[in-house]
């Protein structure tokens, strides 16, 4: 197998404070997966506000240096103080999509203007056929077009618009791999599923494999290859998705599971957690434990006497 991508035992510590007080938050602790070249997936990271989702996303980037361990892309160490070329080279591979479009665009400029920049910084061209081809081709790719697009401010696009323009963007340059942090939080409730299915197209259609950050664990469950879930920084369980989420086996993905209303559950108003699983998500949070590797491809983090 080609390794497309391999994090390899990366933690990310942040110090606040000054010399009095100082205080060192683990945003994320020893975490390790890898994609393979081969085979696109959609890879997904899942957790609570707070479990180090878009700490460990952020380094894959190449915009936050793990504090120790490494990040292979394509072989190559992720260095976010390597040369403009090289970095340059990287971001063309891997592209990011953000939560909420109309952050990502500026809203006095014209959307084209925006995928016209990323045309010509990534296609090393100034010219304009050339420019509007590659717009129109990735336009196209979300179910949008440059005709349909061009001369429109962000403000007179819907959020599921411009998410769409947001993926048209990062798809100029051909990355082989996409990381969406929470890619349809922001969009309304009736446009997630088309952007969520835009990004099934993107792996079956198109060969792109995508890290997938989300604390929904339906579009988890509809969308994702593999998945991993995060407490407080640790990668608790990692495994097929289905089978993950359907029998979660570590008690923090478990409690994460009962926690979601089914729809009988909500007619009743309950919750589907026991106090003895709270316990037991209670007793992992923060404890080191040891993520076990198993042969059914599963692993899952367990405690000494536990
Ligand atoms: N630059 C920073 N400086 C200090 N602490 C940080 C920094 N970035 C993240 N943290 C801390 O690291 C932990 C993980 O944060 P992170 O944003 O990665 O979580 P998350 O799972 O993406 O949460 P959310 O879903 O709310 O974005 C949190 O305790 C956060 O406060």
């Amino acid at each position: 197998m080609t390794t497309l991508l391999d994090v390899r035992d990366v933690s990310k510590r942040f110090t606040m404070g000054g010399l009095l007080g100082r205080k060192v938050v683990e945003a994320v602790s020893d975490a390790s997966f890898s994609l393979s070249a081969e085979k696109p997936e959609i890879f997904t990271i899942i957790g609570e506000s707070g479990s180090g989702k878009t700490t460990l996303a952020r380094m894959i980037l190449g915009l936050e240096d793990p504090s120790s361990g490494e990040i292979l892309f394509q072989g190559q160490k992720v260095d976010r103080h390597a040369g403009r070329e090289a970095r340059l080279k990287f971001m063309a591979n891997v592209q990011p999509v953000f939560q909420n479009p109309f952050e990502a665009f500026n809203p006095l400029k014209k959307i084209e203007r925006y995928l016209e920049s990323t045309a010509r910084r990534f296609l090393d061209t100034s010219d304009r056929a050339a420019i509007d081809k590659a717009m129109d081709e990735a336009l196209q790719k979300v179910g949008l077009s440059l005709k349909e697009v061009r001369g429109r401010f962000p403000h007179e696009m819907s959020g599921g618009q411009l998410q769409r323009c947001a993926i048209a963007r990062a798809l100029i340059p051909s990355p082989p791999l996409l990381i969406a942090d929470e890619p349809v939080s922001m969009v309304d409730a009736s446009l997630r599923m088309s952007i969520v299915n835009l990004l099934k197209s993107l792996r079956d259609d198109l060969g792109v494999s995508v890290i997938y950050i989300t604390h929904d664990l339906a579009t988890a469950y509809y969308i994702s290859n593999r998945l991993i879930i995060m407490q407080r920084g640790r990668i608790v369980e990692m495994g097929d998705a289905r089978t993950v989420l359907e029998r979660p086996e570590h008690p923090y993905s478990q409690l994460l599971k009962a926690s979601v209303l089914s729809t009988d559950d909500a007619g009743a108003g309950k919750l589907g957690t026991d106090p003895d699983m709270l316990r037991r998500a209670n007793d992992s949070m923060g404890r080191a434990g040891r993520l076990v590797a198993r042969a059914d491809g599963r692993s899952v983090r367990v405690y000494e006497g536990a």
